[in-house]
């Protein structure tokens, strides 16, 4: 047994959950009247009601000491405070400074960064000026009304997942293309109606050693130039977001197109930092800022809300209660809204690239589970295809719904029947249906008793599975910054309760560095092979097909 195994509040956990499976929410709900109040927060324009969980506020209380026994505010004071957490790169975590709109400095080896984030916040904010008044011009001087962004991870999904989210709110001046995989579908579809004169290419990579955006970005250039573009030309065509200057600028970039970002900065926790030109591009630089202050206002809720009070701390513990208390191996984000229907692929690579690890902290193998899958799809389509499952299947997957009270514009009709349908989903999932409410059914509407009998079973719900349900009065760029900002903290909370390092993806390495090997096979045909023979046969397979 580890510490955290062994540790009271895990013992009393564990008992606990052995109660909670002989019960069910619908007995809870129909003792308690005021069940859905007392289990009701709100913060930043967020209102989460996390009433349908399978929890007692024994159950909550014995989840906080938990925390409390793993030092979570501590850890968390730490994170803010720019203490090296990351502890296998030795680099501080400091997301949150790019958004730091408290006026109090940020020190990173005693040195205030705040400065630094304020002058790349206003060359964002000049830069995205420049563009949307059509001052940055091309080389035939036509403004640059076409932006393909190139990144990758978190250097694509955040910028294209927010702009995607905040439609309503773009400028309509520009129009920006992401390209992202090193399928040379996505780039050549991209640029097939593209005019090169006015097309502006963003290159975001922080490391600028990422294969596909080097690759990408070569391939715009090698069609730039085709087009008529020159050498010359590439600057006032080419910029790029990154925290590898030399290598940006030894690739071509010109020095002052070049925004840079930090090493404190992990990449799926960057929209918030240059790697966010995009979304400014898309939605104008004051809609960008208020994205972060929105997160800003999280952050603050994050670091003075009481337990009890504070949605990163409830989420997270409820998530650390399904996946260590009840085996949840995945937890479901389903957004009722069309415009977030990236949102869980976006939190796919948060949560799972910084606690998809086995490793604790003392170096040791956990003997408990960690980062569970995260999945998801936009509501109602999810309902028409995996709901089944999370209704009737035999897995337990905690949800999280979520719906925008308000959309702009949006038809009085289909927003209701949207509500209707996200609130019922929640409502199925706990209450369930019993073997005898089916047979009522299944009787009054005259079946015979066999196939009543029969059917019945199938019918039946089993209800008492957990949801979140998160209510915005509206999805603006406060209130979707504070929700992005929820889940970093959420995910914080459970890296920092589990041992992990939340902050570091060693695992994705491997792969890369065999595909590079695989590729100079790929490259080099006669070359022999001494991979395992699959691979080898594999690779035989493309030399043939591609001879
Ligand atoms: O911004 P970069 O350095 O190109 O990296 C892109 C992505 O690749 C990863 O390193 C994973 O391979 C992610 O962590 C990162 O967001």
């Amino acid at each position: 047994m580890t510490a955290l195994t062994s540790s009271t509040s895990w013992q009393q956990l564990t008992a606990l959950a052995e109660q909670v499976k002989t019960q069910h929410m619908r007995d809870w709900f129909a003792a308690d009247p005021k069940r859905a109040q007392k289990y009701t927060v709100a913060a930043c324009g967020i209102e989460l009601d996390y009433s349908k969980n399978l929890i007692t506020d024994e159950v909550l209380a014995a989840l906080q000491s938990l925390a409390n026994e793993s030092q979570v505010a501590e850890k968390r004071d730490g994170m803010f405070a720019g203490d090296i957490i990351n502890h296998t790169e030795k680099r501080a975590v400091l997301h949150t400074a790019l958004r730091n709109y408290s006026g109090k400095p940020v020190l990173v080896d005693g040195q205030d960064v705040m400065p630094e984030v304020q002058a790349c916040q206003q060359k964002i904010k000049d830069f995205v000026a420049s563009v949307h008044k059509g001052e940055r011009k091309g080389l035939s001087g036509k403004p640059l009304t076409q932006i393909v962004a190139i990144g990758i991870g978190g250097s694509f999904l955040g910028p294209k997942i927010m702009s995607e989210t905040l439609k309503p709110y773009w400028f309509k001046g520009v129009k920006v293309h992401y390209v992202a995989n090193v399928d040379g579908c996505h780039i050549q579809d991209v640029l097939a109606g593209l005019d090169h004169e006015e097309t502006l290419v963003v290159m975001s990579s922080k490391s600028f050693t990422t294969q596909e955006t080097l690759q990408n970005t070569l391939t715009a250039k090698a069609w730039f130039l085709k087009a008529g573009g020159t050498q010359q030309d590439i600057a006032k065509h080419f910029i790029a977001v990154s925290s590898n200057i030399k290598a940006a600028t030894d690739f071509g970039m010109a020095e002052d197109n070049i925004f840079p970002m930090w090493d404190w900065v992990g990449g799926r926790y960057s929209l918030w930092s240059a790697i966010g030109l995009p979304i400014a591009l898309t939605i104008g630089y004051e809609h960008y800022e208020a994205l972060l202050k929105g997160a800003y206002a999280m952050d603050e809720h994050f670091q003075t809300a009481p337990a009890e009070q504070n949605l990163p701390m409830i989420l997270a513990l409820l998530g650390v209660w399904y996946i260590n208390f009840f085996g949840a191996q995945s937890h479901v984000l389903l957004p009722y809204y069309h415009y977030m229907r990236g949102f869980p692929a976006y939190v796919q690579q948060l949560d799972m690239e910084s606690n998809g690890k086995r490793i604790a902290g003392d170096s040791t193998v956990t003997d408990y589970a960690t980062g569970p899958i995260i999945w998801g799809s936009e509501g109602t389509n999810g309902q028409h295809s995996f709901h089944q499952l999370i209704h009737q299947g035999t897995v337990l997957v905690p949800a999280d719904f979520m719906l925008p009270l308000n959309v702009p514009n949006q038809d009085k009709t289909h927003h209701a029947m949207l509500a209707s349908n996200c609130f019922g989903q929640t409502q199925a999932l706990m209450q369930g249906k019993t073997l005898a409410e089916c047979k009522a059914d299944l009787a009054a509407k005259g079946l015979d008793a066999a196939t009543l009998e029969s059917l019945a079973t199938h019918k039946t719900m089993p209800g008492n599975k957990p949801s979140n349900t998160l209510l915005f009065d509206q999805v603006d760029p406060a209130t979707l910054g504070a929700l992005v900002a929820l889940y970093e903290h959420k995910v914080f909370v459970q890296g920092a309760i589990w041992g992990v390092n939340s902050f570091d993806q060693w695992g994705v390495e491997l792969g890369k560095e065999l595909g590079n090997q695989v590729l100079d096979k790929l490259v080099n045909t006669q070359a022999e092979l001494s991979f395992d023979s699959s691979t080898n046969q594999l690779i035989n397979k493309f030399r043939q097909a591609n001879a």
